[in-house]
Parts: C-alpha cells; sequence; structure tokens
C-alpha cells in the first residue's frame, strides 16, 4: 500500500510518515524547494520525497499520474493563523488552490485514493455560550483569513465527494502539539522561550500574548493515528472532531510549562502577540469520530508538555 504526505517535513507530516512506515505502509511526500528538512532527516532512507509546489496544476498532475497513491494524507497548509492576516489571498490561496489541483488531478486520472483533508476547529470561530463541547453541526463563525481557508477546503471535500464521489474524510482537528512544533505556535513558542532561559540564552523574561483564550489540545502522535483510522473506517464525505474533549486556558498551559521547569520567570505582554480577532473558546466533542473509528486521545496533556521541553532542550 502506498500513501502520499504532503506536506511532509512539517510538524504533523513527519509524524504522519514515522506512523505509516510502522504500518509498514510505502510512503512518499511532497516538499518544496525551500522546505527544512530537519523534522524528516532522521527518515530519508526510508520515504521517498518528490518536489512539487500544490498551487501549480501541472506539477500536482505529474504527481498524482506517476505516484497513484492508495491513500493521501493532505497536509501541507499555511497554519500559522496571524501570517494570514499579514498575506490573507496567499493563505487562502495557498490553501484552496493546493487542495482543489489534488482533487482535479485525482479526477483526471480517475483513481480512488483515499483522501484525508486537514480542516480545523478554527472554523468554528465565535462559538456563543451553551454550544461546548463543539459538535461537527455547530454553525461556522470563522474569525480569520486562515479560518476561512479551511473551511473552503471543508467544503470542497465535501462538493467533490458529492459531485464526483471522491472518497474524502475531513478530519476538523482542534489545537495539537508535540515535539518540532513549529516555534510561532503558543505551546512550543513558550516551551523554547523556558529552555532558552534555562540555557542562559536569553534573560529570565517569557513574552506572551492573550493568555485568556481557551484551547483543546492533542498530542499529535495521537492525531496521525486519528488520521491513520479516519481513511481506514471513516465515512466518505464525513466530517469528524479530532480533539481532547478537555481545554485549559493559554494561561493554564504556561502554568503547567513553568511547573516542569526549575528557573524563576517574569511573564510580560507583548502586544504585537495580540490578534486582531481571537478565538475564546475550542473545546471539541469527538464522540462522533470516537463511534466511526474507536479512536480515543491516549497521551495525556502534561507528558506531551514534558516531551515538547524535552524536545526543546535537546535542540543546539
Ligand atoms: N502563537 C502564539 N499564540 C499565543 C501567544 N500568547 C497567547 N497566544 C494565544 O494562544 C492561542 C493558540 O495560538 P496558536 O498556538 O498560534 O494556535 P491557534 O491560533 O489556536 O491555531 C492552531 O490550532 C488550529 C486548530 O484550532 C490549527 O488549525 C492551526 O493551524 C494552529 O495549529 C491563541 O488564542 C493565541 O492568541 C503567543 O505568544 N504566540
Amino acid at each position: 500500500m502506498k500513501a502520499l504526505v504532503t506536506g511532509i517535513s512539517g510538524f504533523v507530516g513527519s509524524h504522519m510518515a514515522e506512523f505509516l512506515l510502522l504500518k509498514g505502509v510505502e510512503v512518499v511526500g511532497t516538499i518544496r524547494n525551500r522546505s527544512r528538512m530537519d523534522h524528516i532527516s532522521h527518515l530519508q532512507q526510508d520515504i521517498r520525497l518528490v518536489e512539487c509546489e500544490l498551487r501549480d496544476p501541472f506539477s500536482v498532475e505529474a504527481l498524482i499520474g506517476a505516484e497513484k497513491p492508495d491513500l493521501i494524507f493532505h497536509l501541507a497548509a499555511q497554519s500559522f493563523v496571524p501570517t494570514s492576516w499579514n498575506s490573507p489571498i496567499d493563505t487562502i490561496h495557498n490553501n484552496v488552490a493546493g487542495q482543489v489541483n489534488l482533487f482535479e488531478a485525482i479526477r483526471r486520472f480517475g483513481l480512488h485514493s483515499k483522501i484525508q483533508i486537514a480542516c480545523s476547529s478554527e472554523e468554528y470561530g465565535q462559538v456563543n455560550p451553551g454550544e461546548t463541547p463543539i459538535k461537527e453541526t455547530n454553525p461556522l463563525r470563522p474569525l480569520s483569513p486562515y479560518a476561512i481557508s479551511k473551511v473552503a477546503q471543508d467544503y470542497l471535500g465535501y462538493q467533490y465527494h458529492k459531485s464526483y464521489g471522491l472518497h474524502v474524510i475531513r478530519t476538523i482537528t482542534f489545537n495539537h502539539t508535540g515535539p518540532r512544533r513549529g516555534e510561532n505556535f503558543v505551546t512550543s513558542n513558550f516551551a523554547k522561550q523556558i529552555v532558552d532561559i534555562e540555557k542562559g540564552k536569553k534573560p529570565p523574561v517569557i513574552y506572551v500574548g492573550n493568555l485568556e483564550a481557551k484551547r483543546d489540545f492533542t498530542d499529535v502522535r495521537d492525531v496521525v493515528r486519528g488520521y491513520w483510522l479516519a481513511l481506514e473506517k471513516g465515512v466518505p464525505g464525513e466530517a469528524y472532531n479530532i480533539a481532547s474533549g478537555t481545554c485549559y486556558t493559554i494561561a493554564e498551559m504556561l502554568a503547567i510549562l513553568l511547573s516542569h521547569s526549575n528557573v524563576d520567570i517574569e511573564v510580560k505582554t507583548d502586544a504585537s502577540r495580540l490578534r486582531p480577532s481571537d478565538v475564546e473558546i475550542l473545546l471539541g466533542d469527538y464522540r462522533k469520530f470516537h463511534e466511526a473509528t474507536g479512536w480515543n486521545p491516549e497521551i495525556p496533556f502534561e507528558r506531551t508538555m514534558e516531551d515538547l521541553l524535552q524536545y526543546w532542550r535537546s535542540q543546539p
């Protein structure tokens, strides 16, 4: 069995590749000429990398025609919310055009590939009191260009399934983290700042944005297992929340990280880290996914946070 992982050199892509190799699956991944390779350098003997620009239909057609994968994990995206305010068109074009090109190429070659698409809990956006835990039936009230791009990806998945019968599973993943998480994202950003302080690389001050937001964090290793199960057992065209079912304020998350460190740290707000609009609460109901696949989150949040700190401690 052959799996294609788009964005294999990214945070989730690298964990997906590790999971697939353990399952004995042949793994092909897309990279771009500017991709960082450090997350997958340990896997390079076991996976095949193909240079592909997903925004370019010719590039995608050549890839799909040559590889004809059985499974596709479509993880490539511009995934950082603040970047989407600085370059909204780029985020929307990248995320939406990339997926359309992929779907069109699959259609063109008449493939029956099973395709997982990485949708996001950011799509829910403004969540009203009484709407948590959030079900897949909740209204979508997106609050960023990134969220809009993910709504489009999500509904394109629905539409290509209905219109052309593509075997698309829409995974709506809540926040996820773990080793190799990019340092822009809050868990990794705070963990790296703490470790830089431990190593004496910076003064004992941690800079933060909005600490009041509430997020539902799942370990990335549980998430990639979920993506596998989604293709194994999910119903084509359906959307499934992947979440832990608990949430923490960002302040609580920071307190957990600090509890695993010995340094004395002052916390300061950095206004540049505040957003034009921030999603206040994301707390997911993953029962639909559990019922379809048997998936449950297994790795406790405390362990994920410890592993993240260890990851940064191990970096040069
Ligand atoms: N990045 C960042 N966020 C901060 C900071 N301080 C507070 N925050 C708050 O921490 C929360 C989480 O921010 P991120 O880690 O950047 O993630 P996100 O915006 O929730 O988006 C992530 O989750 C989505 C799923 O809901 C993903 O789709 C998306 O790609 C990303 O992984 C937000 O409320 C943000 O305002 C900071 O210094 N940096």
